[in-house]
């Protein structure tokens, strides 16, 4: 990365300092936004914390040679085993929102998964970083042509996939945000992906709408608790993109997602946003893992800040892991060579970690490397 980052006196060296300088520079009810939790936040922070509580056991003297971290996921390569998790409203943290964390995913090779709730169109997400490989994430609607129009629309944006977030039948109770009074984007954002399509007729909308001077009306997301796998199967059965299960923490969750034909499953609890107190997501993921035996890839996000953790999470079963809070840090501190630095960081940290493993590659990684420490 060339010169400061954002203005900031020196580089960060780890993800901690890139999240104090988004801190000095984010509107202190954005920054409560991106770090709040559901709740007593007792999730967000088990998620950090229980990745402290595991030990890395290296063995020595394998010969192995350095590391390569990059992966195969859904059948194409990664350079590296972290990808860029949903995050809404980009926006509020950079003025090119979406736009830069997408070209800075593509320099460093790996997925950025899309919000629906993002505040730049999945086309000009598409557009201004060729070559990105973009999955997107979408809350199942119950106006449920809609959820497949914008599942199309995103298919011909080009997004190799189709993350659909399950944990999340109504809002979590995000006090923070109900303390500051934040409940909406500032009136020169939108949600681009919540227009109703060119041509659409007026009042097909689900309610709530917000026109624009640009465009449509803006919908409202819709979270309803109704719905279910016969919703995830309709998606499916209209859309070809392989479907990544997102929110999964219960075994047999896991064994139903696989019943329905998913591509993948991502042990999530939201980054501690929706319901408060599910347990870490590293702790979820041995027996999420052992429940899919190894028929689809699992991914993980929740608390991943350090190569290490990445180590752990892929030892005990996990393809890749994703980032949520770090990569809007990023962006926030530095724009896209921010988001830049955090994948940077990361990559170095898991080469280094793997080297010191004895692992060439992030298949040399078995459980027994993990030990509980407390
Ligand atoms: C500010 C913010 C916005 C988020 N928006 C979405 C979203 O639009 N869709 C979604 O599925 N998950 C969303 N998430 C959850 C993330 O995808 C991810 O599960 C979580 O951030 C992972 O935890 P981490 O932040 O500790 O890495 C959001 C998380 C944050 C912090
Ligand atoms: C706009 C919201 C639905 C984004 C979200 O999932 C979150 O804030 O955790």
């Amino acid at each position: 990365m060339n010169g400061t980052m954002g203005g900031v006196a020196a580089e960060p060296w780890t993800l901690r300092e890139v999240e104090a300088a988004a801190r000095a520079r984010l509107d202190p009810v954005h920054y409560d936004y991106f770090a709040g939790g559901a709740g007593d936040e007792v999730t967000v922070r088990a998620n950090e914390a229980a990745f402290a509580r595991l030990g890395l056991l290296p063995r020595v003297l394998r010969g192995a040679g350095p590391a390569d971290p990059a992966i195969t996921l859904l059948g194409r390569p990664a350079a590296l085993p972290v990808v860029i998790a949903p995050t809404a409203f980009h926006r509020l943290a950079d003025p090119e929102g979406e736009r830069a964390t997408a070209r800075a995913a593509a320099a460093a090779g790996t997925v950025m998964i899309v919000s629906m709730a993002s505040t730049v169109a999945v086309e000009d997400v598409a557009a201004a970083a060729p070559g990105a490989r973009l999955w997107f994430q979408l809350y199942l609607q119950p106006d449920a042509d809609f959820t497949v129009r914008l599942a199309r629309r995103a298919a011909r944006a080009g997004c190799e996939a189709l993350v659909v977030t399950a944990d999340s039948p109504v809002f979590g109770r995000r006090e923070r945000d109900l303390r500051n009074g934040f409940h909406d984007l500032p009136g020169h954002l939108r949600c681009e992906n919540l227009r109703d399509d060119p041509g659409e007729g007026p009042g097909e909308g689900t309610g709530g709408e917000r026109d624009d001077d640009r465009g449509g009306p803006v919908r409202p997301i819709v979270m309803d608790p109704r719905l279910s796998w016969a919703d995830l199967d309709r998606l499916r059965a209209a859309t070809g993109l392989p479907i990544v299960l997102k929110g999964v923490t219960h075994p047999a969750d896991a064994r139903l997602a696989l019943e329905h034909g998913v591509a993948a499953i991502m042990v999530s609890n939201h980054g501690g946003r929706q319901l408060d107190t599910v347990p870490a997501a590293i702790d979820l993921l041995p027996d999420v893992a052992a429940a899919t035996g190894g028929a689809v890839p699992v991914l993980l996000d929740g608390g991943v800040r350090r190569g290490t953790d990445v180590l752990k999470a892929l030892a005990l079963g996990a393809t890749a892991v994703a980032v949520g809070r770090p990569v809007l840090w990023g962006l926030a501190a530095g724009g896209e060579a921010g988001v830049a630095r955090v994948l940077a960081l990361l990559r170095a940290e898991v080469e280094q970690a793997l080297t010191l493993c004895g692992c060439a590659s992030p298949a040399g990684l078995t459980p027994d490397l993990v030990r509980r420490t407390c």
